[in-house]
């Protein structure tokens, strides 16, 4: 696996305060991975030590292979970051700003950004300061995309935008995102936004990384099974390590399972369960289950 993005016991100390702590975080190439954090958790910071606009206090970040260079053109090409405070030339047009981009971008892809321009629907001819919160974001992003960095980072991409243009908007980082490779890393604190398009994330909370990985994997770790039991739940089955939760309805039991879980299905059957149904469970579900399980409120790690 090549990694796009790799940091090493990255830590960022403003005065007393640990805005990101011994953070280690691999993003592989061509995945889409989410950041995602209360608001507060040290994202943007993390994001501004990856882009390298901040330096760490400790540790590094290595971008495709190589340390973060504190000066370099050639890294401004790859790496292109989208948020919400991004500076932007308020008095151009949307269509002079497309043009100014492409004489600053190497790499740029008018063709690109015309598909991006009439996906978004975005005014050509209005000026930049009069486009809404939402528009100036969707701008950013087709303007960054357009420029075709091999890692784009998008800062809260989703402020500001309705649901409809949201799906839309999002749908889009994924279809340029596969189409060409790219790995794309997002910050949010909206775990619906990384449930829809990321295939890896990582929890953070306080400047510390609570949970990260695979999202599929995430999701294989825990299972859960709901089973009719008219004699109840064997001690065997309740006392097994791998069994951390059991709910119990009448004679139907919830129960939850992390680990190796292959023959939970069969040895529910065998203690007289008629029927064993595995539950799918969802990104928050899973979210609410690890954070309890370490101690914290759902809601104090995420607002969403
Ligand atoms: N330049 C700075 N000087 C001092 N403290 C800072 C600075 N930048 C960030 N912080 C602090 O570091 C912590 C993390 O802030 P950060 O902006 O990275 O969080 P965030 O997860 O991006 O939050 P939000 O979602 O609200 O943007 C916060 O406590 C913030 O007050």
């Amino acid at each position: 696996m090549t990694k796009a993005v790799e940091t090493v016991s990255l830590t960022k100390r403003f005065d007393a305060r640990l805005a990101v702590d011994d953070v280690h975080l691999t993003v592989p190439e061509g995945s889409i991975y989410g950041v995602v954090g209360a608001n507060g958790a040290g994202k943007s910071t993390l994001l501004r030590l990856i882009l390298g606009t901040l330096w760490p206090t400790r540790g590094e970040v290595r971008l495709f292979g190589e340390p973060l260079p504190r000066e370099s053109a050639s890294f401004r090409q790859r790496v292109h970051f989208v948020g919400a405070d991004g500076e932007m030339l308020r008095s151009f047009r949307v269509h002079e700003l497309a043009r100014y981009s492409s004489l600053l971008y190497e790499r740029w892809d008018a063709a690109r950004c015309d598909r991006l321009f009439k996906a978004l629907e975005l005014p050509r001819d209005r000026t930049i300061r009069n486009l809404s919160t939402g528009m100036k974001m969707q701008l950013r992003l087709a303007i960054a995309l357009s420029a075709h960095p091999d890692l784009p980072i998008l800062d809260e991409p989703t402020n500001g935008l309705d649901p409809v243009v949201k799906r839309q908007f999002l749908q889009l980082i994924v279809q340029e995102a596969a189409g060409q490779g790219t790995t794309v890393l997002l910050a949010t604190h909206l775990l619906e936004d990384v449930e829809r398009i990321a295939d890896g994330m990582a929890v953070l909370y306080q400047g510390r990384v609570l949970a990260s990985g695979v999202i599929d994997d995430l999701k294989g770790r825990v299972r859960r099974y709901q089973a009719a039991l008219p004699g109840g739940l064997p001690p065997a089955i309740e006392d097994d390590p791998a069994v951390s939760r059991v709910e119990r309805k009448g004679q139907v039991f919830t129960i939850t399972v992390e680990g190796d879980t292959a023959d939970i299905e069969q040895r529910l059957r065998a203690a007289g369960a008629p029927f064993v149904e595995p539950i799918e469970l969802e990104l928050s579900d899973l979210f609410r289950y690890l954070m309890e399980k370490e101690g914290y409120s759902r809601d104090s790690v995420l607002l969403s």
